[in-house]
């Protein structure tokens, strides 16, 4: 289970949001939405570990995510709001790297096969620069076919998307939440997607 406690996020002198709770446990998805600038990605990045709350604490099954450390971004998968696919690596290496990092080292045949559920049938050995924005994040999504994490954070997942990988990435996410996985994720777009527990967090 993630929760978090009284959180606040201060940029500068600013504070964006403060006072937040939830709780999120196996099979539940949580949605965040907020006009721009209400802090969804910073609220995402400090569920990553990668800020710290100005105050309150983020903790997962009961411990302290800092404390955690290492062990706790073995268990996340983050996805940013920028594809984070690299212009002049091909789909196959952009994905085969992009998941050894995460500790899942693929071989080519599975690179593959990933990429073409996500629809990238004869463009898995093009370099990056060559795709549209929507196939780039398509790469990008692909990784969470091959990624064995307990908990997914995306950040707008749906950006750049046609209406066949909003529906894909839809049915990823279905069959991740009924296997036990939670999912955290950002979207400016209505996308109904079928959990045991839905929260609804509202950054105003
Ligand atoms: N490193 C930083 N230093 C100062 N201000 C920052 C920093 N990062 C973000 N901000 C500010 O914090 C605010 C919230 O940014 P954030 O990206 O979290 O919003 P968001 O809700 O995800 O927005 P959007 O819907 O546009 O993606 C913005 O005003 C942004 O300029």
């Amino acid at each position: 289970m993630l929760q978090g406690s009284n959180l606040e996020c201060a940029r500068g002198d600013r504070v964006l949001f403060s006072g937040i709770n939830f709780s999120i446990k196996p099979g539940e998805l949580m949605q965040v939405r907020g006009p721009n600038g209400s802090g969804k990605t910073s609220l995402l990045r400090m569920l990553c570990g990668l800020t710290v709350p100005s105050s309150g604490e983020i903790n997962w099954n009961g411990t302290s995510i800092r404390s955690l450390g290492a062990d706790y971004f073995s268990m996340i998968t983050y996805l940013g709001h920028l594809s984070g696919v690299k212009d002049d690596l091909t789909a196959i290496e952009n994905l085969r790297i992009t998941s050894a990092l995460a500790g899942v080292a693929i071989d080519e045949k599975i690179a593959y096969e990933a990429l073409q559920k996500m629809g990238l049938e004869e463009r898995e050995t093009l370099l990056a620069k060559v795709l549209s924005q929507g196939q780039k994040r398509r790469v990008a999504l692909a990784r969470l076919i091959l990624v064995n994490t307990k908990l997914w954070i995306l950040d707008e997942p749906l950006t750049a998307l046609d209406v066949s990988a909003i529906e894909l990435i839809k049915n990823i996410i279905e069959r991740y939440l009924a296997q036990g996985g939670m999912v955290i994720l950002t979207t400016h777009q209505e996308i109904d997607i079928s959990a045991t527990v839905t929260h609804q967090l509202y950054l105003s």
